[in-house]
């Protein structure tokens, strides 16, 4: 197990990016950390033996609310380039649309995986299957990156969700890459926008905590795969090209589940990728969203993913849509993190301010 004190200073590299303003820290060569021969098998190592470098990495002083991370490792599919693994706030991800953007960004642009131009197409291999991602790019940089999902679906449509103190609304469950509930902003007595963010932050929270423990989910090919991970708010589109409006909120940190009072979450600072395919999916099971019409969803910042359902597929027998996002993610910094052994705060720290009420 690699201990952050007892091999003395701990050094890690990161390549910090973000895409569409939501940061995602790239670790380049994470094999040497992460063991396993399946994916349940490395996302089960992750969970119990590098809780301490996502905490580290993610919290301060070194992290903070909206942090996000990628471990780029060798894929277990022989055809594919790499494999990756997300750390968020709440744990390991299997998939995220942002984090995939950095991540190539970032392989790409500092010559990691080699980049041919006007198109590199990197195929990344995860706990949830195969995605392909088609980067652009042109002296040297990459201006979008177009990420093939894998296959999403609606689980449940209008599920009726009672949230304390916000009443009973009703919810779609759908998975994008990670499972997601998703509900009208309004129905929650919220209204989009950055200003109104610390009301969406409570709102989503109490709504992901409530749909938890009332709509079980299991992924039907990828057992490992059983929880609602995020929560997204969503709201209509306008005449000038904009399809739908939405803000996911990511817990920040392990939460009371007995006390939705108490919840803390920050909202993605991207569209969000897995939620917009998420979002696609159930709207494509409405018969609202056909294949082929893109689908530019904003987020909390104004910044937008291009969606696109490309086919229709079956995922243990449902119906199911493979979908992409499209959009840009820009390097800001190329960062040594130092754990030095009498740091008294070896998995970094939280307080109350503006974090989630951290029971751990
Ligand atoms: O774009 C996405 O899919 C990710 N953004 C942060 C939370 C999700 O994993």
């Amino acid at each position: 197990m690699v201990t952050p004190s007892s091999t003395g200073t701990t050094g890690i590299a990161s390549i910090d990016v973000h895409a569409e303003g939501e940061p995602g820290r790239i670790l380049l060569g994470a094999h040497l950390l992460v063991r396993g021969a399946t994916w349940p098998e490395r996302m089960r190592w992750c969970a119990t033996e590098l809780d301490w470098l996502r905490r580290l990495l993610l919290r301060e002083p070194r992290g903070h609310p909206s942090m996000c991370a990628v471990l780029v490792l060798p894929p277990l599919d022989p055809r594919a380039d790499v494999g990756i693994i997300v750390l968020e706030q709440g744990g390991f991800r299997p998939m995220s649309g942002s984090n995939t953007m950095c991540a190539v960004t970032a392989l790409l642009e500092t010559g990691s995986l080699p980049a041919t131009e006007p198109e590199t197409v990197v195929r990344i291999d995860t706990a949830v299957g195969p995605v392909e991602a088609t980067a652009r790019v042109e002296g040297g940089r990459v201006r979008w990156v177009r990420v093939r999902n894998v296959p999403s679906f609606a689980w449940a449509l209008d599920e009726p969700i009672a949230v304390p103190e916000y009443g009973t609304v009703a919810a779609d469950i759908a998975f994008g890459g990670q499972f997601y509930v998703q509900a009208r902003a309004a129905d929650m007595g919220v209204t989009l926008g950055p200003e109104h963010a610390p009301a969406i932050a409570r709102a989503g929270t109490a709504l992901l905590a409530a749909a938890r423990e009332q709509v079980p989910v299991a992924h039907p090919e990828k057992p490992d795969v059983g929880e609602i991970a995020l929560v997204m708010l969503h709201g209509p589109g306008d005449s000038a090209g904009v399809s739908g409006r939405n803000s996911v909120v990511l817990p920040a940190g392990r939460i009371a589940l007995d006390d939705p009072t108490s919840w803390r979450g920050t909202l993605d600072r991207s569209p969000c990728g897995t939620g917009t395919c998420a979002r696609m999916a159930a709207l494509h099971a409405r018969g609202e969203l056909d294949l082929g019409v893109p689908f530019v969803h904003q987020g909390v910042l104004g910044t937008t993913f291009r969606g696109l359902l490309h086919e229709s597929t079956t995922v243990g027998g449902r119906d199911a849509v493979v979908p992409s996002i499209q959009g840009r993610a820009w390097i800001t910094g190329y960062a040594q993190h130092v754990l030095q052994p009498d740091d008294p705060f070896p998995t970094g720290l939280t307080v109350g301010d503006i974090w989630s009420t951290v029971r751990d």
